[in-house]
């Protein structure tokens, strides 16, 4: 992964605060050889200094610097490249910016920016922002949004809100935040905790003062080289329960089941859920497909109920808890919040 910093955008002003933007493609770097196009184009495919240079306006609210770390579309971002970011992101926000940009695919930018939220150690402002429409798009919404991710990661009172998802003129939590649908702008809801606050232009407006989310845990990952694997799988009715115990076989340290309603789940798969955690330890998370609600309870004992989680984000936090040695009590506790 590189590291290299890339050409200041403008002559250094030392009146204005520092922001590194770490770039890693999506559909913000995205172009199309059709200026009508907004499904067929490439995403990750515009380097990092193209995006600041087109967006002059940054130069007035802050000196930027811009780290490409991958240009990919987001699914194809991985949690060792994610690991790398938060480390890297932590280094320089101890080392004197005043916020972090992260320009990203929106189709994952939940996972990554949840990741961040619970291992970054600051109060500063961590800012996620994607588009969902390419660069070369007619009313492309990236350079809007990033001008607004980069004045959001510079003002003082985003600060100690927890990593932020900024996209469609409305600031969500990291924590809560989830895509709910693939083509529209307005796509990035925070389902019954709502959102933070929102743009005016470029004038960022917040309906509380910060606070924390309930129960959020903070992992050390500084010294972490690999992330133990964990799976999800997907429930379904008349689902094949091999693929529980095959994903405990092949190496998963955790399962996050995709459960159905509240976490309810086959017969079968609870069955297949009890011989992967006597057969092989894992750690059974029973989240839920719906994409809103809370999980009171696992389908088998053994397992842990997934709370307010949805699959994708209980994935990571999984990951994190058990690298960081949580026992199952732990386990059951930090996904109750
Ligand atoms: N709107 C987007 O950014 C979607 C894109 N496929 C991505 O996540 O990379």
């Amino acid at each position: 992964i590189p590291t290299k910093r890339v050409e200041k955008a403008v002559p250094y002003n030392a009146l204005l605060p520092n922001v590194t933007i770490y770039a890693t493609g999506g559909t913000i770097a995205g172009s199309s050889s059709s200026n009508t196009d907004t499904t067929g184009y490439t995403a990750g495919s515009i380097g990092v200094q193209v995006l600041i240079d087109a967006v002059p306006e940054i130069t007035n609210v802050s000196n930027v610097a811009g780290i490409q770390v991958a240009n990919v579309g987001s699914g194809q971002l991985t949690p060792s490249i994610i690991l790398d970011l938060s480390q890297k992101i932590q280094k320089s926000l101890d080392s004197g910016d005043s916020g972090a940009v992260v320009t990203h695919g929106t189709d994952t930018i939940e996972e990554t920016s949840f990741f961040l939220d619970l291992t970054v150690n600051t109060t500063k402002p961590i800012v996620c922002v994607g588009a969902m429409r390419p660069a070369t798009a007619i009313s492309a919404d990236g350079p809007m949004n990033l001008l607004q991710a980069v004045t959001l990661a510079t003002t003082p009172k985003a600060a100690a809100r927890g990593a932020m998802i900024i996209l469609n003129d409305r600031i969500g939590s990291a924590f809560y935040t989830t895509k709910t649908h693939s083509n529209a702008l307005d796509t990035f809801r925070g389902g019954d905790a709502g959102y933070l606050g929102l743009f005016l232009g470029t004038k960022p407006k917040f309906f509380f003062e910060a606070s924390k989310a309930t129960g959020k845990p903070f992992f050390d990952v500084s010294k972490t080289k690999e992330l133990p694997k964990v799976d999800i799988v997907y429930a379904y009715q008349g689902l094949d329960p091999k693929a529980i115990v095959d994903a405990a076989k092949n190496g998963a340290k955790g399962i996050v089941i995709a459960a159905m309603g509240a976490g309810s789940f086959t017969k079968e798969g609870n069955a297949a859920v009890e011989e992967a955690v006597a057969e092989y330890g894992v750690q059974v998370v029973y989240s839920s497909r719906t994409g809103g609600g809370y999980v009171p309870s696992a389908g088998y004992a053994g397992g842990v109920a997934g709370g307010f989680y949805n699959p994708q984000k209980a994935r990571y936090l999984l990951m994190l808890a058990i690298n960081a040695g949580y026992t199952h009590e732990q386990l059951v506790e930090v996904f109750a919040q």
